[in-house]
């Protein structure tokens, strides 16, 4: 287990980590997110003793990473900055760690037929792709068979194989009890990977939960209609928006930029909203199923179709940490360039990572 304990750290006026607390858990995976500079590979470095907190404390199975004795025996990790002697064939890299910890050899070869590099163990790492520079990180991680693995952004550069087989090796050492803590920044990934999350914003905790308890908790909750009279149910259903906006006063004009034909459009209040999807479908939020259900049958309006339609993670993500995004991007101005997310969510500037290149080496 790792435990965070009101961890915090500060570089020069920046607030890197505030007051962190949590758990990280056995026999599960737990991911590990938040938007770019939230604070997760500083908090990763914190637990790995690589940096020293201002205050509070994280331990492994109860002890700081600096009091471990044969960490590689109790901790595996892979940051995002990897550092391999590029001069060195791969098997020699894994055999000097190995020999810096008293593993025995027999390990390296285990841990290279664990993440298939086993007939390019002799080239040169500093050779390697992006990917297979990843699995060696995390033959390198395993060496020790350790009961925890930390793990920043380990699909970063995995071909969709690659992330596949990172995905099922880490569900199988979850499975074995093992405790598994993950960035990334594939809500896609993290969604059908993690059990648990961990999200931070501007280094603080924004949620502590299952993956389940945390979609839930968002409100881009909403149902598809279909129906021969989308129209007519639409009218119906903006009469209870235009009541809902009434009563909550002076909000108003809602104005339409979806493609329905003359429906409210979505009010990020939580008011009645209904859009119109390019095959004619509605999509309703601001009312559950059972109502849409009851309202169309006063109204002699026939429903082909009544699904609800829980938000995905990413959709989630980006209203849960809305006041923790660092780099935004004006939607507007940018809309050429940047992927719109399906929802009305402003959109996460990605920083820069490590380029391909770069990484390789
Ligand atoms: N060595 C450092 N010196 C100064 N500031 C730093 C240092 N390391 C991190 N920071 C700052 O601390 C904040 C948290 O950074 P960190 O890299 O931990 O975030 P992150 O969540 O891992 O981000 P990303 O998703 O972009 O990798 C950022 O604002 C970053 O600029």
């Amino acid at each position: 287990m790792i435990e965070v304990h009101d961890l915090s750290k500060r570089y020069g006026d920046k607030i890197a980590v505030d007051h962190l607390t949590f758990a990280v858990e056995p026999g599960q995976i737990t991911g590990f997110l938040g938007p770019n500079g939230a604070g997760k590979s500083t908090t990763m470095r914190l637990i790995l003793g690589l940096d020293r907190p201002q205050s509070g404390t994280a331990t492994i199975g109860g002890v700081p990473y600096a009091d471990l004795r044969e960490p590689l025996r109790k901790v595996g990790a892979l940051l995002e900055a990897r550092a391999v002697h590029t001069g060195r064939s791969a098997y020699n890299h894994l055999l000097c760690l190995a020999q810096s910890q008293g593993l025995p050899r027999a390990r390296v070869d285990e841990a290279l037929a664990l993440v298939g590099l086993t007939e390019v163990a002799r080239k040169r790492a500093g050779g390697f792709s992006l990917g297979m520079g990843q699995r060696l990180g995390i033959a390198a991680a395993m060496l020790g068979d350790p009961q925890v693995l930390i793990l920043d952004e380990p699909v970063n550069g995995l071909d969709p194989e690659g992330v596949l087989w990172i995905r099922n090796l880490m569900k199988s050492l979850a499975a074995a009890g093992k405790t598994i803590f993950v960035s990334s920044h594939l809500m896609s990934e993290m969604a059908q990977t993690a059990d648990h999350l961990i999200v931070i914003g501007r280094g603080q905790l924004i949620a502590d939960e299952s993956v389940d308890a945390f979609i839930a908790r968002s409100s881009q909750r909403s149902v598809l209609v279909r129906t021969p009279q989308p129209a007519q149910l639409a009218k119906e259903l903006e009469r209870e928006a235009v009541a809902a906006s009434a009563s909550s006063a002076a909000n108003g004009n809602a104005n339409g930029n979806g493609n329905g034909g003359g429906s409210p459009d979505a009010d990020p209040d939580g008011a009645v909203t209904v859009t119109t999807t390019d095959d004619g479908a509605l999509i309703v939020r601001g009312m559950e199923a059972a109502e849409i259900g009851e309202k169309a049958a006063a109204a002699r309006v026939v429903l082909h179709e009544l699904t609800p339609q829980r938000a995905s993670l990413e959709e989630a993500f980006m209203e849960l940490t809305r006041g923790s995004v660092e780099y935004h991007v004006e939607l507007d101005q940018h809309r050429d360039q940047v992927p719109v997310p399906a929802q009305d969510t402003p959109s996460v500037a990605t920083a820069d990572r490590t380029s391909e290149s770069e990484a390789a080496e």
